[in-house]
């Protein structure tokens, strides 16, 4: 089941990784930037210090991380999909970010030492791996004490109107976008459907919890439709 579900979500990533950054703005209608960038607010990243981004996909938030540690930080953006990092690394060589480096690999494992970075971050990435906590865990394991864990991903609303207008978007008009803009229905059908399996605010602050990280901090976008979740690695 678990490796079904890793493979469904690698096949769709490599599909759409051409318009994803595209189709990430017209069917956010662009929240995701408003979003990400309040969520960088909140971390306050310091400047010299090292970040991981799990999930990173084209790199869009690795590259805001690049300009917040500056030229004596660095950033690792960690993905499977090898067209989503390609997409990544061409945006990177344009935008001459030398602080970062794009690497393939899975986020149920990360390739690094316990205690190695400051902030290590997943935006809209969660969602998609077969083992939630296992993720964060690993998250958990690779930051170092007093290190953040942040995530950024989509939610579930508890207003009971917005609930319904969302579903209906979710479920006929995002699929629709990207079959017209995109040309990828099922791709986008997908999409729709994990975020519409994916834990409310309440059970993502449990989870983080559970993996050991403290002072858990939720922040809802939205009417609650995404949410950011940061927690802290005791020392
Ligand atoms: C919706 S995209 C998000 C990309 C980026 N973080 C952003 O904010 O735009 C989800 C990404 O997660 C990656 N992904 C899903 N499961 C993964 C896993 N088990 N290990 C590594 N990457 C994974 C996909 O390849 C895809 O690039």
């Amino acid at each position: 089941m678990e490796q079904l579900k890793e493979q469904r979500v690698h096949s769709v990533f490599e599909k759409i990784s051409g318009q994803y950054d595209f189709m990430n703005n017209v069917i956010s209608f662009k929240q995701h930037t408003r979003w990400r960038n309040d969520t960088m607010k909140r971390m306050a990243v310091k400047e010299g210090s090292h970040a991981l981004d799990v999930c990173c996909g084209t790199g869009e938030w690795s590259i805001a991380l690049a300009k917040a540690v500056g030229a004596s930080g660095s950033v690792t953006g960690l993905d499977f999909s090898k067209n989503m990092l390609e997409v990544g690394k061409k945006k990177l060589s344009e935008l001459k970010c030398p602080n970062v480096k794009l690497i393939h690999g899975n986020a149920m494992e990360l390739p690094f030492p316990d205690n190695t970075f400051d902030y290590v971050t997943i935006g809209f990435g969660l969602r998609n791996v077969p083992d939630y906590l296992q993720v964060i865990k690993e998250m958990q394991r690779v930051v170092k004490p007093g290190g953040r864990v942040v995530c950024l991903e989509t939610s579930q609303t508890t207003t009971p109107i917005v609930k319904h207008v969302f579903r209906f978007y979710f479920s006929v008009i995002m699929p629709f976008l990207g079959r017209l803009l995109a040309k990828s229905y099922t791709e986008y059908s997908w999409l729709q459907e994990s975020a519409g399996e994916f834990l409310d605010r309440n059970e993502l602050k449990a989870l983080f919890e559970e993996a050991g990280l403290s002072h858990v901090t939720v922040k809802p976008y939205t009417f609650g439709t995404a949410a950011m979740h940061m927690g802290i690695k005791q020392t």
